[in-house]
């Protein structure tokens, strides 16, 4: 694994804002961190990079115990915390080089690593540039590309895309991308269901305080239910209600209009002929039969009861 922790836990005065919570992040995976505004997601990155010492628990980042080999452990992190807090009247090549030296490089390696980074991030343009004069966008790259140095095996970033435009998105995308190509494990935090879809090929989900759920994408769609079967039928009954929510892989229907039902279903077989025999044979005319997989976000409100 390249994080996992063990019964995770932080207090604030005497509230628990994270309770137990035991992670798994596969090495060479991109591990999205959903939750909610409030959830802890913060709170737990800061734990993961040895920036707060928990209440209760254990972090093993790439097989190493944070609590006594935190020295270590940092030297394989990369951190790209929400606010990078770059200096407005230094200029991006001058941030890199004081962060290189920070994390131990030569003033030579520094130099070296900080053109390929910038590069890297497309800022090579813009290296000798004042920060100040940089966009949103273009500080997460400088973060991303900060967090780089040294060459981490994990990167962690904090809700890197939040308050980007599509462009910028797509952007810090491809960087992650790459990054991960080039063999780095990847943990992002977002509360934008999609971009997680978009990005991640794991997930976690937090929710005040505990991670309710962990999988990979595709299985996290099926926590609950597998699909939504709308079905249209002229005649809808009750009777005919009854008969579908009877059916052993109907986790519960809706009533949309008169005629139309919504059916949670799940199953990894298709069941729609079941469905459609089901009605007709009651007596249903059925003039529209449609399935639609889960998004992320109806399989988070279905495993949580919460709606962004
Ligand atoms: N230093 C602190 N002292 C007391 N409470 C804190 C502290 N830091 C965070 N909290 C509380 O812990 C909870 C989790 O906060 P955290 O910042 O980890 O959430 P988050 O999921 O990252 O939210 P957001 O998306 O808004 O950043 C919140 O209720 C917050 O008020």
């Amino acid at each position: 694994m390249a994080i996992s922790t063990k019964n995770l836990s932080k207090k604030y005065g005497s509230r628990f804002v994270l309770e137990s919570l035991s992670l798994n992040v596969e090495k060479g995976s991109i591990y999205g961190f959903l939750g909610q505004n409030g959830a802890g997601k913060t709170t737990t990155i800061k734990l993961l990079s040895g920036l707060s010492i928990p209440t209760q628990g254990q972090i093993f980042v790439d097989g190493m115990d944070m609590s006594s080999e935190s020295g270590k452990v940092k030297q394989v992190l990369g951190l790209v915390p929400q606010d990078s807090g770059f200096y407005d009247e230094r200029t991006a090549l001058s941030h890199m080089i004081y962060y290189g030296r920070l994390k131990g490089l030569s003033k030579k390696e520094s130099l070296e690593q900080s053109r390929v980074l910038l590069d890297q991030v497309g800022l090579g343009n813009e290296m000798f540039k004042k920060v100040g004069y940089f966009s949103h966008g273009m500080k997460t790259r400088l973060g991303i590309a900060q967090a780089l140095l040294n060459s981490p095996k994990v990167l962690i970033l904090d809700e890197p895309t939040n308050g980007l435009d599509p462009v910028g998105i797509r952007q810090i995308r491809q960087i992650l991308f790459e990054c991960n190509n080039n063999g780095i494990t990847i943990f992002l935090s977002s509360h934008n269901l999609l971009e997680i879809q978009e990005i991640c090929t794991y997930v976690g989900i937090l929710d005040k305080g505990k991670l309710i759920a962990e999988s990979t994408i595709e299985k996290i769609r099926h926590i609950e239910s597998s699909g939504v079967i709308t079905v249209g039928v002229y005649n809808l009954s009750s009777e005919i209600v009854h008969l579908i929510e009877s059916l052993e892989f109907v986790i519960k229907t809706e009533l949309k209009s008169e005629h139309t039902l919504e059916i949670f279903v799940n199953s990894n077989k298709d069941v729609k002929p079941e469905i459609n025999r089901l009605i007709v044979e009651s007596g249903g005319q059925v003039f529209k039969l449609i399935e639609n997989s889960l998004s992320l976000e109806d399989a988070f409100f279905e495993a949580t009861g919460i709606k962004f």
